[in-house]
């Protein structure tokens, strides 16, 4: 099997590197050689090699500082070293330094021969891999929404649509789908992309830090307001406002917050004073709102005029081949990062990753695919990367009996077990517990008293 690559060969001594060039030459190798160091970073500026060999005992530059040599010039360039029989230690110290592989003198040509091919292989996959990337970074740009499969298709769609209005758009999803991502991309697909896109996560802060992290406070309004402050509506004047997990916004900071959407209006903490603003307001929540205003924790007056229209994220678990494409999207990235050259997923991780039930989403699979890369041993991430809970799952048994495996219970108890088990993988979402059950949400209600 000829790998077509070309090879520099470093030996003091001249009869070895003939020896050796021979040997490739036979292969379909083309070969070049020199007897120092010092000549070799000369030829490898100049010319591109697919792999260098390298003898270790040379007067002057030793074979091991070449190595590291070479891994600062051209760290995608394989380089073999060949070390004396038995020295282990050697061995060690040439993978350290940055070495492909090694191999143990007296050299047998066989053995030579398969880890120049394995090694001109390995840099002709790396350049695919960094031909991907750039392909994938012009592709797909920074925080750009991928996914090919129908739901995900149908979104994008619909963000088209609805990005060049001005209309609010309210984004559901479970946590880790990527709605902030995609109240970026409604933004970088309006009017208003070349002003402001500003996000805030109504969660994090409490009533009173909120009401002045929205609408601002002048100086003295409060204890610490040393400065007048602009709030974040002003800071988005003329671009787009993501109000993240509003959801979780108090009831007296949800009456203030209709109030200046309908009037474009808002009042700065302690100003006597109202100004006008030029805001396009976007909101996403992983909570059940409709629920929420039917218990009388969501305004309902609020909720019409976030919602005029809804996207909605499909979970990861329902978006099918989608999960390798991202799961390779991110291995590309990482490995990028990491600079360790990954090629992809093994098959039967990869059945893992599409038996999986992700939970916690894209998010979950963006940390599990980092640690696989920073895991691996091998240039593909394997079941052995993976997290115990990806390996162990097991999709289609639903886990509805109590602690005594021989219990045998009523129909009733079963409906009841399985209902709880559903909003659990829903995360107490009764919209879509419903809609899985197959019941409608009055019914669920019911059921639930
Ligand atoms: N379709 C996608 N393509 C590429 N990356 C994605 C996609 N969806 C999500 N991500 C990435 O997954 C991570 C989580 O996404 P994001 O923060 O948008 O989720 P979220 O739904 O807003 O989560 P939360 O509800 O917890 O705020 C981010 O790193 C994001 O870049």
């Amino acid at each position: 099997m000829s790998k077509e690559g070309r090879a520099l060969i470093v030996d003091d001594e001249q009869s070895m590197c003939e020896l050796v060039e021979t040997a490739l030459q036979l292969r379909g190798i083309a070969t070049e050689s020199c007897q120092s160091a010092a000549d070799a970073m000369t030829k490898i500026r100049d010319t591109e090699f697919d792999v260098v060999l390298t003898d270790v005992r040379m007067p002057g530059t030793t074979g091991l500082q070449l190595c590291q040599q070479i891994a600062e010039l051209r760290p995608d360039v394989p380089v073999i070293v060949m070390t004396a029989f038995g020295s282990l230690d050697t061995a060690v110290s040439a993978i350290r330094s940055g070495a492909y592989d090694f191999i143990t003198k007296p050299v047998e040509m066989q053995v030579l021969a398969i880890a120049v091919e394995r090694a001109i292989e390995k840099r002709k996959l790396t350049g695919q891999i960094r031909i991907l990337q750039s392909k994938s970074s012009q592709g797909f740009g920074a925080g750009e929404l991928l996914g090919e499969s129908e739901p995900m298709r149908r979104l994008h769609d619909q963000l088209l649509r609805v990005a060049a209005s001005d209309a609010s758009i309210l984004i559901t999803g479970e946590s880790g789908t990527g709605k902030e991502l995609v109240a970026g991309s409604i933004h970088r697909h309006s009017e208003r992309s070349k002003q402001p896109f500003v996000a805030v996560n109504c969660t994090a802060l409490s009533e009173t830090l909120l009401e002045s992290e929205l609408f601002g406070h002048t100086r003295g309004a409060f204890t610490d307001a040393r400065h007048d402050r602009r709030g974040l509506f002003l800071e988005a004047e003329g671009g787009t406002l993501l109000l993240d997990e509003i959801g979780d916004m108090p009831m007296s900071m949800q009456v203030k917050l209709l109030r200046a959407l309908e009037e474009n209006r808002l009042r700065p903490v302690g100003s006597d004073r109202e100004i006008a603003f030029d805001v396009r307001v976007l909101a996403a929540t992983h909570r059940d709102l409709e629920a929420a205003v039917e218990e009388g924790r969501f305004r309902q007056d609020l909720f019409y005029r976030i919602n005029v229209i809804q996207l909605h994220l499909p979970p990861l678990r329902s978006r099918g081949a989608d999960i390798l494409a991202l799961a390779n999207h991110f291995i590309h990235q990482f490995s990028a990062k990491a600079n360790k050259p990954i090629l992809g997923i093994a098959e039967p991780a990869a059945e893992k990753l599409l038996e999986y039930s992700w939970p916690g989403n894209v998010r979950e699979l963006r940390n599990v695919i980092e640690r696989a890369v920073a895991l691996t041993r091998y240039d593909t991430v394997t079941v052995d990367d993976l997290p115990e809970k990806i390996c162990d799952f097991r999709r289609g048994s639903v886990f509805i009996g109590g602690d005594d495996p021989t219990e045998l219970v009523s129909l009733e108890e079963i409906e009841a077990r399985y209902i709880d088990h559903v909003l659990n993988a829903v995360n107490q979402n009764r919209t879509q517990a419903a809609q899985i059950l197959g019941v409608d949400r009055k019914t669920l209600y019911r059921k639930l008293k």
